[in-house]
């Protein structure tokens, strides 16, 4: 029977995901569904999905739905999950503001990788999302990123998910991007990596790129601008647990600008924009046949 899946499209910084709306967690979204609509060419196109659902209707969340009314499912565009999505809990935070579920101000959104305090600005003001993304882990270990012939000491970088940012002379230094950068040792990063490329722009402002475990080169990575703002801070000497000072990076991306702040009880604090651009229905026949 032919059926229709509300979905919607958004973005943050031009890290873009599809949204599906599923409060009771009714609708099923296997990998290569995933990969199906996040498709560039046969489906609605995005670096990755945002699933919205209850958290106490979803098993993985459920423990925290006295936290947090609702549950971040995310998921790369290559269908795997993720635990953490910066760029995508500012997309959520303004799709549940745009459905009516929340106003401006504060909300707490869980994720795999715990709960996350959100504020929406007041749209006078810019409307622009804060979002509190907890401590960066750096669990140290020389790491080398390479491309082609280029190598990089890289600094390793825990989020919720793992980052390698690598201090580079040129941006281009990182080529096409089309392929995962080697990393070594192999043991570093079992799971996958996330790998940043970084140039300084002027004090306490740097540029990036990234390519993203799960989806490829994208044009924004929320947690790792995070980590990128961390290892930029301990490189340039300050780090607010000793200096007792807070410390804030401007990190440009190919898709825009989030400002970063690190605490000196190390909680790290990142604001960017988050826009709703469009909403649909998908036909159920289509992902049925697309997943078959
Ligand atoms: N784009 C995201 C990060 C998404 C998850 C990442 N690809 C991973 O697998 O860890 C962000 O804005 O943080």
């Amino acid at each position: 029977m032919s059926t229709r899946i509300a979905f919607l499209k958004g973005h943050g910084t031009e890290n873009d995901f599809v949204i599906i709306p599923d409060p009771d967690n009714a609708v099923e979204l296997s990998p290569a569904a995933v990969t199906a609509l996040c498709d560039r060419r046969a489906g609605i196109g995005g670096d990755g999905l945002l699933h919205v659902v209850r958290s106490a209707a979803h098993p993985e969340a459920r423990h925290l739905a006295d936290r947090a009314a609702w549950f971040m499912d995310y998921r790369n565009g290559d269908g795997s999950v993720a635990e953490m999505c910066g760029n995508g809990v500012r997309v959520f935070a303004r799709y549940l503001q745009h459905a009516g579920h929340v106003g401006e101000g504060d909300l707490a959104v869980a994720t795999r990788g715990g709960v996350k305090t959100v504020h929406i600005a007041k749209a006078a003001s810019g409307g622009e999302i804060t979002v509190g993304m907890g401590k960066a882990l750096l669990p140290g270990g020389d790491v080398t990123v390479s491309v082609g012939d280029h190598q990089w000491p890289a600094r390793n970088v825990n989020m919720g998910n793992p980052h390698a940012v690598a201090f580079v002379d040129d941006l281009a230094d990182a080529g096409n991007l089309y392929d995962p950068p080697p990393f070594s040792p192999a043991s570093a990063y079992p799971d996958g990596v996330n790998v940043e490329f970084v140039v300084e722009r002027a004090p306490r402002h740097v540029a990036m790129r990234v390519h993203e475990r799960g989806v490829g080169e994208t044009r924004s990575c929320g947690t790792g601008a995070c980590a990128v703002a961390v290892a930029a801070a301990r490189r340039d000497g300050a780090d607010p647990a000793v200096t007792g000072a807070p410390v804030t990076y401007t990190v440009d991306l190919p898709g825009g600008r989030v400002v970063i702040t690190e605490r000196p009880d190390g909680e790290i604090e990142m604001t960017g924009p988050a826009v709703i651009l469009a909403e649909g229905e998908i036909m159920s026949e289509w992902l049925e046949t697309a997943t078959a």
